[in-house]
């Protein structure tokens, strides 16, 4: 395991150079993943680890959308395509991918296939971390493992195609054959991840919760509605206030960031645009902290998990979110984005017309 130095805290990470793909093949050469869902992280891993080579098959309710979107992904019913507790039979190690609450109400069906020596896998550490509230609790003649890629899976998958690789934690939770630690990390190679940041369940889960919850989604939701609040009541038109909240914030500065760091943007800014923008970003700081640490404390109490199993099982929840959803989508913000992106691709067009030879 490689030491890498991060801003002069040093920490072991799995590099694909020390555990090549080889390496990875040759551990699981025997095992049979059962890749459980097939919703947004399930197609990402299954299809990365077979076109690597390892022998997945998958576990899907018969009759719903994720079964059809296997089918036309190629996998075949009978073959690689299973029902849960089938695939859950076959497979040895078995990669629980349903959603977290789906997790809870399969349980019973996965824990009568974990038969000693098997190895049950996640992508999140909420199964375990708050089994007080979902009630898995693993037998303990089973390993159990975790490679939680940092991004979509629909990221995992683009970037695998063009041959790059998402960044994930792994851990081991409990190794009962001793071997675990070795399956955590060969997973992690075949599910197609660049760079492996060794974790626990618990910490994967907390800063995964606090992550998506705040500047990953939540806060930039929130932060994103409220500038653009604030420009369209002072007088701006919906073009303008979201190409200066979110068209440039997506297509030129963050993945500037991305690229080069903040320190750079900010020096690669208009001197004024710097000033500006160093003086208020304590103020920022200063305002989000405080929710910031009660949504932590949220997560680390188990109310975010309580929340999420309690509305994920409420009946009718589906079509509930979708309401939730369309109110998003039809507000005049994102409506004004999907113009704005329609612009994007006529003018992308553009460009390939006028290169074409
Ligand atoms: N979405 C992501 O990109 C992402 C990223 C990192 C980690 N994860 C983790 O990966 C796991 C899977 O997440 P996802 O977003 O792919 O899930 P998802 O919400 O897309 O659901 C996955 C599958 O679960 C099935 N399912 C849901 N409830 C069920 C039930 N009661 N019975 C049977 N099947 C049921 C659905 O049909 C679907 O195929 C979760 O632990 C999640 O936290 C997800
Ligand atoms: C993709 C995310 C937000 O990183 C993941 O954590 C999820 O739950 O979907
Ligand atoms: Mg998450
Ligand atoms: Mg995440």
């Amino acid at each position: 395991m490689a030491t890498i130095n991060f801003g002069g805290v040093e920490e072991h990470v799995v590099t694909r150079d020390e555990f090549p793909l080889d390496k990875a093949r040759a551990i699981l050469q025997n095992e049979t993943i059962a890749v459980i869902g097939y919703g947004v992280q399930g197609p990402g891993q299954a299809l990365n680890l077979r076109d690597n080579g390892f022998h997945v098959i998958i576990g899907q309710r018969r009759d719903s959308a994720s079964w059809s979107k296997a089918e036309a992904d190629g996998w075949v019913e009978g073959e690689t395509l299973f029902d849960i507790e089938e695939a859950a039979e076959r497979g040895t190690i078995i990669a629980n991918l349903l959603s977290d609450a789906g997790q809870i109400a399969v349980w019973p069906t996965l824990k009568a296939k974990l038969t000693p020596g098997k190895t049950l896998y996640f992508s999140h550490g909420f199964g375990i971390t708050f089994n007080d509230q979902t009630g898995i609790v693993p037998p303990a003649d089973v390993d159990v493992v975790l490679v939680a890629p940092k991004g979509s899976g629909t990221s995992l998958r683009r970037l695998f195609v063009a041959g790059g690789g998402l960044n994930s934690s792994f851990a081991v939770y409990q190794d009962a054959t001793g071997h675990a630690y070795d399956k955590a990390i060969a997973l992690g190679i075949g599910v197609g991840s660049g760079y492996l940041f060794e974790t626990d369940f618990k910490r994967e889960v907390y800063s995964d919760l606090t992550g998506e919850r705040g500047v990953l989604m939540g806060a930039l939701a929130g932060i994103i509605e409220a500038q653009y609040q604030v420009l369209r009541q002072r007088g701006h038109s919906p073009s303008e206030a979201f190409n200066e909240t979110v068209e440039e914030l997506t297509q030129s500065l963050v993945p500037l960031v991305g690229e080069n760091g903040m320190d750079w943007m900010f020096s690669n800014c208009s001197v004024t645009a710097q000033r500006g923008a160093l003086d208020w970003k304590g103020r920022f700081r200063e305002a989000t902290l405080p929710v910031l640490n009660e949504l932590y404390d949220s997560v680390a109490s188990g109310a975010e998990a309580a929340r999420t199993i309690q509305r994920g099982s409420t009946p009718g929840y589906r079509q509930e979110l979708e309401a939730e959803l369309k109110e998003v989508r039809d507000s005049e913000l994102w409506q004004t984005g999907a113009t704005v992106r329609e612009l994007r691709s006529k003018a992308t067009e553009k460009v390939e017309e006028l290169s074409a030879p």
